[in-house]
């Protein structure tokens, strides 16, 4: 049985890596109280014994080649199942896609983060994603709803960027749908080295989006870097992160600095261009990194027959991917924004 390899080790990645699609359920309880349950590979529960008043979860390997917050959120397990970081919240942490780590690509067959809030059951396909979006779904309905109603709810989806940034760490807020945006959730991203946020302006099919929308979840997907393999990355600039991280879960509350909207840079999305032909191009270089401005006239995608010219000027590039399958979004473009009363 893995059991006793995981309390010695903690080792719940290595774990997660050899068992690519199952694992069998199990649990046992720290020495100081605090209950372990295994739910699958690549998803472990973690209840102290004593009371609690939220609901965290940390996802990170949605996208299997973005290794840096795997490689934070194995370091949290570890110290937690080593009993040197004591839980004062409920958590529940998720290494989305354990194939795609292996084969160290963004996914296996199908985007896993565009399969979430119940696409994954559309059109008759089936794939390892489709069946893990609809299991990753249900892990989380069922740790948000096991508790009393009324708990804080939160969580954070954490990626990396394909591409460099002009702001290496940026946050996306979900849409809303009219709910005002917080100010200590950004006082939050702050203390984790997060100054940039994006707010989204429509539904999607993320899985920040599905914890957001569905739970009313502060829930966001944390860009905390750029990709690189195993091995390579600087863990001193994901330190902040990692303690952020560790007091959310450790501490019964915790402060953040005040909220000064000088320490922020805010954007909204001002359109999300699909890619819908089989040639979509872009006229910038794999170099261009996201944030780059754009003057307005200035040409920023081809799609087929369609050309993309930016609106306004300063009008910014994210996440540029000429490679999306058909229909998915190939770029987002976004424009600086102010805090005003929508914020809290
Ligand atoms: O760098 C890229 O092109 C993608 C990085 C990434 O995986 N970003 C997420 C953002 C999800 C969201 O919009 O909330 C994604 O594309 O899934
Ligand atoms: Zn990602």
């Amino acid at each position: 049985m893995y059991l006793d390899n995981l309390k010695k080790t903690g080792d719940f990645l290595t774990l997660t890596r050899n068992n690519e699609f199952h694992l069998p359920a199990s649990s046992f309880t720290l020495a100081n109280g605090t209950l372990v349950e295994v739910l699958d590979t690549g998803v472990i529960q973690f209840t102290p014994s004593g009371p609690t008043t939220k609901d965290v979860v940390l996802s990170s390997a949605i996208h299997g080649n973005e290794t840096a917050p795997i490689e934070i959120c194995d370091q949290l397990i570890q110290s937690i199942i080593k009993g040197e970081l004591v839980l004062k919240q409920r958590v529940l942490f998720i290494y989305g896609n354990p194939k795609s780590i292996n084969i160290a690509k963004r996914f296996v067959e199908e985007n896993l983060n565009r399969l979430f809030n119940g696409e994954h059951a559309k059109g008759n396909i089936q794939n390892p994603e489709r069946v893990r979006a609809e299991k990753l779904e249900q892990y989380v309905t069922a740790f948000f709803s096991d508790v009393e109603e009324g708990r804080y709810r939160c969580h954070y989806d954490l990626h990396t960027a394909i591409r460099g940034s002009k702001n290496e760490k940026f946050a996306v807020y979900p849409y809303l749908h009219g709910k005002p945006w917080k100010k200590q959730q950004l006082q939050f991203l702050l203390s984790c080295g997060v100054n940039t946020v994006l707010t989204m302006r429509a539904a999607a099919t993320t899985f920040s989006y599905f914890s957001s929308f569905v739970f009313g979840a502060d829930a966001f997907t944390v860009e905390l870097g750029q990709v690189k393999p195993f091995g390579e990355n600087d863990m001193s600039r994901f330190a902040q992160t990692k303690a952020t991280l560790s007091a959310l879960i450790s501490q019964e509350r915790v402060e953040y600095k005040q909220f000064n909207a000088n320490d922020f840079e805010l954007f909204q999305v001002h359109r999300t261009i699909n890619r819908t032909q089989e040639l979509f191009t872009f006229p910038f270089p794999e170099s261009a990194v996201n944030f780059t401005g754009f003057n307005e006239g200035e040409l920023l995608a081809t799609d087929g027959e369609v050309e993309y010219f930016a609106e306004v000027d300063g009008e910014a590039i994210i996440f540029p991917n000429a490679n999306v399958a058909l229909g998915q979004r190939a770029l987002l473009t976004v424009i600086p924004m102010e805090v005003n009363d929508k914020f809290i």
